[in-house]
């Protein structure tokens, strides 16, 4: 059945030629359910592939807002709802100056399997502008976002579309996003998730993704009678997913060596103090480098430019952007020995560098299944809004990790069932698939 995935691939290179990351994301997706159209010629005689790889809807706008020197400023934003055959559209709004729309519709495509993998009712989406808030005020902050509500807020709604957070989108940018939105409806709506625990926000919605990410890990390892304590852990990035992927692989009692930035890594043989690093991040909302003028870091060095995967570690944990982690890292990793790859970021590894881990026989956790935790939570997090109910940390987090637990068997499960055991790869995208693909199936032609 690899014919009539070829087929739909080339006609969407054809259709996007210049969409490099939606197409890589497309091509590593469609490839590995090709086994499925054998077993399911229905979802062929439906047109389910040409169907799912176009995006029900694409909205782009003008974002103008006015800098502190008064000078008028002009961002791009946009919103792709993929698809909402399981549910409504659910993905995170990214702020950085990279956004484009190739960007936003594969972070879209791969939002819609993981949400299915959640197996909490929420179609795929994703959003943003390419407006960094890196070096802006709060003022600044807040004007773009009003001004990025104020067309977004007729696009989406509790029953249509919840958006979230993700990169350069935090509890900052949500709370000034929901005020500007609670004033155009006038209404307490439950329209975005990651809000503050003062106005219908979920605990453990800040950990979730990074807590997420080390319960899956775990359940990985213990199915193979191995633990994480005592291994040594790289992640990359610093951000939201990066500082909770460190903070609970460290209670777990792993040594966390190295994180980064764009600028560059900071390396610690004796493990970081992830404290500091959140202490940076949170609330100086500064760079890594700083972490060397902090007190008891004499034996950390900060390393600039430099590619944080040549620090050899047991577990390496990309948890930065898409694409930083290349076919020439892999090997390194490879080479280093390093046994288990889990994405905290979405699409980190290029396609060239998963082949290599699958190679290598690494134990390999693709994004979409192993920092499926966040949105999960989100997820909990309509869940207790609409019953008016706030649940404990731990209760959240106890539902957080039986969801990780769940998805780690369910995508084992589906790559043993199609004859590929311990590719996590195909496993993940079958299972999320196979959801989304007869919910499309049931609901007709639309
Ligand atoms: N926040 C969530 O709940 C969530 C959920 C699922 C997936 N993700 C994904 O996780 C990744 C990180 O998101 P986040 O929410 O932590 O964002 P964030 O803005 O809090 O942090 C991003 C981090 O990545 C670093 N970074 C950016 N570009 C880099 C580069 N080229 N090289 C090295 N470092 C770089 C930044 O310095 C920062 O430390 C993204 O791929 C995002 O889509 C986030």
């Amino acid at each position: 059945m690899m014919s009539y995935v070829k087929k739909v691939l080339s006609d969407l290179k054809e259709k996007n030629s210049s969409q490099e990351e939606f197409l890589q994301a497309a091509t590593e997706i469609l490839e590995s359910i090709a086994p499925v159209f054998e077993k399911h010629p229905e979802f062929q005689e439906n047109a389910i592939l040409e169907r799912l790889v176009e995006p029900e809807r694409i909205i782009m706008f003008r974002v103008p807002w006015v800098d502190d020197n008064g000078k008028i400023q002009v961002n791009r934003g946009f919103r792709v709802q993929f698809n909402s055959a399981v549910g409504p559209y659910k993905g995170g709004l990214r702020f950085h100056d990279s956004v484009n729309l190739s960007i936003m519709k594969f972070l879209a495509f791969e939002q819609i399997l993981k949400n299915s993998l959640t197996e909490m009712s929420i179609g795929g989406a994703k959003g943003g502008s390419d407006f960094n808030p890196k070096g802006r005020s709060d003022g600044e902050v807040m004007r773009f976002c009003q001004s990025f509500m104020d067309e977004l807020y007729r696009h989406i709604g509790p029953n249509t579309d919840i958006p979230a957070g993700d990169m350069g989108v935090g509890g900052r940018e949500v709370g000034f996003l929901f005020g500007q939105y609670k004033k155009l409806v006038d209404g307490h709506v439950a329209v975005l998730t990651g809000a503050g625990l003062e106005f219908g926000g979920s605990l453990v919605r800040k950990e979730a993704t990074g807590y997420g990410l080390i319960y899956i890990l775990d359940e990985a390892l213990k199915m193979r009678n191995e633990t994480i304590k005592g291994k040594n852990i790289v992640v990359s990035g610093s951000g939201n997913v990066a500082i909770y992927a460190a903070e609970k692989a460290e209670t777990y009692g792993a040594k966390v060596l190295a994180m980064c930035d764009s600028s560059g890594y900071i390396y610690d043989n004796n493990g970081i103090n992830v404290d500091i690093v959140k202490e940076i991040k949170e609330v100086k909302r500064g760079r890594i480098k700083d972490y060397l003028k902090y007190p008891n870091t004499e034996s950390a060095q900060y390393v600039e430019g430099g590619i944080i995967w040549n620090v050899k570690c047991d577990i390496a944990l990309p948890c930065a952007t898409q694409n930083e982690l290349s076919e020439e890292s892999a090997k390194i990793l490879a080479k280093n020995n390093t046994k288990y790859v889990a994405e905290g970021a979405n699409m980190p590894s290029t396609n060239e560098a998963v082949d290599v881990f699958l190679k290598n026989n690494m134990l390999y956790l693709p994004g979409k299944a192993a920092n499926a935790g966040g949105v999960a939570t989100s997820a909990l997090e309509m869940a207790q809004r609409s019953s008016r109910i706030q649940w404990t940390f731990e209760e959240v987090d106890a539902k957080l990790k039986t969801i990780m637990v769940n998805i780690y068997h369910n995508i084992d499960n589906a790559a043993k069932k199609y004859g590929f055991e311990g590719n996590y790869v195909v496993g993940a995208n079958i299972a999320g698939f196979l959801k989304v693909a007869n919910a499309m199936l049931a609901q007709g032609v639309v």
